[in-house]
């Protein structure tokens, strides 16, 4: 686990601004699914514990462009491996995202975002921050990369923050 004597921020910086530990980048660099990684450490499951429509944050709504003025559908989840929570996410889905062939990203329940994201035509990560701040429960500080996706053409955003639990699983 790197120092973690950093200062807690809750600004999203551009990952390519950051020096990271390379534990760290290699986590947080990876451009595959987060879900197809963590599926290989064991067993997987997606537990949601928020969802609604609201408005994005001022900095979601920046990183999402114009789109993100607008309301959205917001995801939180805990992702699991062996039953330990290993990533907090939350998702931001401009309802003007979920529109036609998209509308399944805004049906997701415990299935995996990254299932849709990754099935054809494949979603592009065009941007990507990173923070080492709070997880949206609260906990940390922890590593937090926030992604912007681009599926058919439409923006959505979303933040992963890893938790204390996944660096002691890959260790073993
Ligand atoms: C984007 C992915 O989807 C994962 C699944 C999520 C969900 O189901 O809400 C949220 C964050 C991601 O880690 C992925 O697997 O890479």
């Amino acid at each position: 686990m790197p120092d973690t004597a950093l200062r807690a921020d809750t600004r999203w910086r551009a990952q390519e601004r950051l020096v990271l530990p390379p534990l760290i980048r290699d986590w947080l660099a990876d451009p595959g699914s987060l879900t197809a990684r963590l599926r290989r450490h064991g067993p997987f499951r997606v537990a949601p514990r928020h969802g609604a429509i609201e408005r994005p944050t001022l900095e979601e709504q920046a990183q999402l462009g114009r789109i993100g003025r607008r309301y959205a559908l917001i995801r939180e989840v805990t992702l699991y491996v062996h039953e330990q929570p290993v990533v907090e996410a939350r998702s931001v889905l401009p309802l003007a995202s979920l529109a036609n062939a998209n509308r399944s990203l805004g049906h997701m329940g415990s299935r995996s975002l990254g299932s849709e994201l990754y099935r054809r035509p494949l979603a592009h990560r065009d941007q990507v921050w990173v923070r080492f701040g709070l997880s949206p429960s609260g906990q940390g500080p922890c590593w937090g990369r926030q992604s912007r996706f681009v599926k058919r053409g439409r923006p959505l955003l979303v933040a992963e923050h890893f938790l204390p639990a996944l660096w002691e699983l890959i260790r073993d």
